[in-house]
């Protein structure tokens, strides 16, 4: 079975100036040590603004810390005004960039093909999707929760060859559990994460399935990182509100030192 390094990423959203994100990532820094990263990958998905404050700190310092922003334009260049392109986040060395969240989905209007469309753009510019999917409440309540996710997921990844795909982080979110302080249970996640697992094997294959890292993200805290992480196709999480509280994201970083609970 492949070894899977787990990531915590942090996605501020729409929070910290660039100057609140110069203090906050020196803080991350100082906090952090060389073993920590050696145990997880740790991540900041930061808002446009903040982008080359943060990789003028992670350069000049060389910080082992990875950033990316929160959504890529499916276009490389034009007049699309206001929109980021991938070739613009790509020459600030962006590793990651959140395709799909929630909140671009519902305030945004961003369908399956516009998410597939920036899937595509993302690997185009050599940076990594973090691809978030994941049902709302009443799909949640009428048990139709799989098969939904999972069909976002079938979106997502239309015409994505298995060369960019193995590389792919996915974010299972339930919207129910974004900022809602309702986290799902280590069970409701491990059931959602093991069928995109499941998914991505049909998808492709088996060894690219067992390959890439999925992620669940909703309302998690230090206390309940633990128990999420201790189930086997959790691996690891996007984390919103608790990632702008520098010492509550660290200690999500050692979930390993916390109980499970
Ligand atoms: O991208 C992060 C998720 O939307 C979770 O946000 P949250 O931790 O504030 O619930």
């Amino acid at each position: 079975m492949t070894e899977r390094l787990p990531l915590m990423a942090g996605n501020w959203k729409m929070n910290l100036n660039h100057l609140e994100a110069i203090q906050h990532t020196q803080k991350l820094a100082f906090a952090l040590a060389d073993k920590d990263y050696e145990a997880v990958e740790v991540a900041v998905m930061v808002p446009f603004t903040d982008l080359r404050s943060v990789q003028t700190l992670v350069d000049g310092d060389k910080l082992k810390i990875k950033y990316g922003s929160q959504d890529v334009s499916q276009h490389d260049s034009g007049a699309y005004t206001g929109e980021i392109s991938g070739p613009m986040l790509s020459k600030l060395k962006c590793a990651y960039a959140v395709i799909g969240h929630s909140e671009r989905r519902q305030y945004h209007g961003e369908n399956e093909e516009i998410v597939n469309a920036k899937v595509k753009a993302a690997y185009r510019n050599g940076i990594t999707p973090i691809l978030c999917i994941g049902e709302p409440l009443e799909i949640r309540k009428a048990g139709t929760h799989v098969a939904y996710t999972l069909a976002q997921l079938d979106g997502a990844l239309a015409d994505v060859p298995a060369s960019d795909a193995e590389s792919i982080v996915v974010a299972y979110e339930p919207v129910w559990a974004i900022g809602t302080g309702e986290v799902a249970t280590p069970e409701d996640a491990q059931e959602v994460c093991g069928a995109i697992r499941g998914r991505l094997a049909e998808l492709y294959d088996a060894e690219l399935a067992e390959k890439v890292r999925v992620l669940y993200g909703g309302s998690v805290k230090s206390s309940s990182a633990a128990g999420l992480m201790a189930k086997p196709d959790v691996d690891g999480a996007l984390i919103g509100g608790a990632s702008l509280d520098a010492d509550e994201f660290v200690k999500i970083v050692r979930y390993r030192e916390q109980a499970v609970g």
